[in-house]
């Protein structure tokens, strides 16, 4: 599995600003939306694009625009603070939707919502959830996207335990992951250390 780790120094200086618990709700929702911008510019680096001619004001120049706009698929809640960012950077975007909340004792997803076009064969989905930590929740988007059609999927997440990685990896599912960085690991409530603590509720606040 592919895997870019996002460590420009403004990225790190944006996800400094979500670890930090002194950062209240509106100031990491900013930080979050200034990330994915860096992020989507970096999961996008190699898709293909096709020509066209546009009229400057001076002449004719070569255009360009993506071939194959993606499927944005936030995963609700803490993936919605990053769909805006995404959509304005790729405006042919189309987005779906998936909602999971993890159970706090069995740290495995508890799935509340799906809305998906039927067909994602062709279409490039890129997932959007700020934390992979078991990997659980991305696996199970993963799978709902491969049931229909889907073979190129970009895991998009602020931040990733290694657990969640290997995860992803030893699933075999066409995947690659862009992420600002890889933590240490997951401490007993499966919450990734040293990490942002909970990504939904510092958005949104206690569920
Ligand atoms: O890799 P995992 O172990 O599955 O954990 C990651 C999931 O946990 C968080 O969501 P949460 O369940 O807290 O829901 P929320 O976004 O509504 O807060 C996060 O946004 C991921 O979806
Ligand atoms: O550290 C974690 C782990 C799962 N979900 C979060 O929001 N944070
Ligand atoms: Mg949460």
């Amino acid at each position: 599995m592919r895997t870019h780790v996002v460590d420009h120094p403004l990225a790190s200086a944006l996800l400094t600003t979500m670890r930090d618990q002194r950062s209240d709700n509106a100031t990491f929702r900013a930080a979050l939306r200034e990330l994915t911008h860096m992020l989507i510019y970096e999961a996008t680096r190699d898709a293909p694009t096709v020509e066209f001619d546009v009229t400057t004001p001076v002449a004719i120049a070569r255009g360009v625009r993506l071939a194959n706009p993606p499927l944005l698929v936030p995963v609700l809640r803490a993936g919605l603070g990053m769909v805006d960012q995404a959509s304005a950077l790729i405006p042919q975007s189309q987005v779906g939707f998936v909602g999971m909340a993890r159970d706090e004792q069995t740290h495995l997803p508890v799935p509340y919502m799906e809305s998906l076009p039927a067909d994602l064969a062709g279409v490039p989905v890129y997932v959007l959830d700020p934390m992979l930590a078991t990997g659980g929740s991305m696996l199970h988007t993963i799978e709902l996207l491969v049931a229909r059609g889907a073979t190129d999927i970009t895991a998009v997440c602020i931040v990733g335990a290694p657990e969640g990685v290997v995860a992803l990896e030893r699933s075999g599912f066409p995947v690659q992951l862009v992420v600002a960085s890889i933590d240490d690991g997951l401490n007993a409530d499966a919450f990734i250390v040293p990490g942002l603590g909970d990504a939904g509720d510092r958005q949104f606040g206690p569920r």
